[in-house]
């Protein structure tokens, strides 16, 4: 079938090329004028034939919502539009009704897979109304893997990003945890070979998964990561997840946790530590480390 794809970054330009090779007609449209095949929404959505999809893949918050009002302007009754970038499971509704009132469906997308995507396929979570699903069942037909699995129609509008967020969460928690197992491993002098016996729980253990592998490719290539900085940003569902988790009175104590971490990450000294320390030295006079006066 035929889509436009508006954002042709990393994902955007993946999912189109992916979409090519399974013979659908993408015309894309990006801000960097060397990517795009139309250079403005109008002109894009004059290339498209009627009823039009348009897949929207631009970074989320307002990026996505300028988009989705211009579009809401140039699209016509029957018309549908696909957010497919990480958005707030909230903007969903708002998204829905602004486009629903001119009579343009909307489907909510959570898309899994980054770069590795394009090879082996985006795992898809759709949030929307079947009728909407439907009508784009063919491009995520070629965007997911092939099998049986990688697509979910999760509910109604928002469950698609809801869902991407908790998977989100979860990733979080994974990474936390073999990034403690690896520092743990690697701060006794019993184990020699650290990388080694990550390679090994490739096959036959309990916590085998695609992110063990992604670790082990790591540390095939810097065997204990000296060239990376301590240092992770978030992209924010991690926080919705903790969020949203408040709101639902919903226990969180790992993924919490594994957000916090990154946020420690990224102080080059701790102010709460720093507190901690001049306690300790109050109550029980205990020595503090003093900051360096010559900086
Ligand atoms: O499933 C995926 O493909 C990933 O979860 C991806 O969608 C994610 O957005 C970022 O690559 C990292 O997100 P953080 O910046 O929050 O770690």
């Amino acid at each position: 079938m035929q889509i436009g794809m508006i954002g042709l970054g990393r994902m955007g330009g993946n999912m189109a090329q992916r979409l090519r090779d399974n013979g659908h007609e993408v015309i894309g449209y990006d801000h960097s004028p060397d990517r795009r095949d139309v250079a403005s929404l109008p002109e894009l959505v004059e290339r498209l034939a009627a009823p039009r999809a348009v897949w929207v893949m631009v970074p989320a918050g307002e990026p996505t919502r300028a988009t989705i009002t211009e579009l809401s302007g140039l699209l016509s009754e029957g018309d549908i539009v696909v957010d497919g970038g990480n958005s707030h499971y909230l903007d969903d509704r708002h998204h829905a009704e602004e486009l629903g009132a001119r009579g343009i469906g909307f489907v909510d997308v959570g898309v899994s897979g980054g770069v590795w995507g394009r090879e082996n396929g985006y795992a898809l979570m759709a949030g929307g109304e079947a009728e909407h699903i439907d009508r784009v069942r063919p491009i995520f037909d070629a965007l997911k893997p092939t099998g049986d699995f990688g697509f979910v129609h999760a509910g109604g509008v928002g469950a698609g990003h809801y869902t991407k967020m908790v998977h989100n969460g979860i990733e979080y928690g994974m990474m936390q945890s073999f990034a403690e197992g690896y520092e743990l491993l690697a701060a006794s002098d019993i184990v020699h070979d650290v990388p080694g016996t990550f390679r090994s729980w490739k096959e036959g253990t309990v916590i085998r998964s695609w992110l063990l592998d992604l670790l082990v490719r790591a540390l095939d290539d810097d065997a204990d990561l000296s060239a990376i900085k301590g240092y992770a940003e978030d992209s924010g569902e991690g926080r919705w997840t903790v969020q949203a988790a408040v709101d639902h009175a919903v226990p969180l104590p790992v993924i919490t946790a594994a957000l916090y971490a990154r946020f420690a990450s990224r102080q080059e000294e701790s102010q709460a530590m720093k507190v901690v320390a001049a306690l300790r030295n109050q109550f029980g006079g205990h020595a503090v480390a003093k900051e360096d006066p010559a900086g």
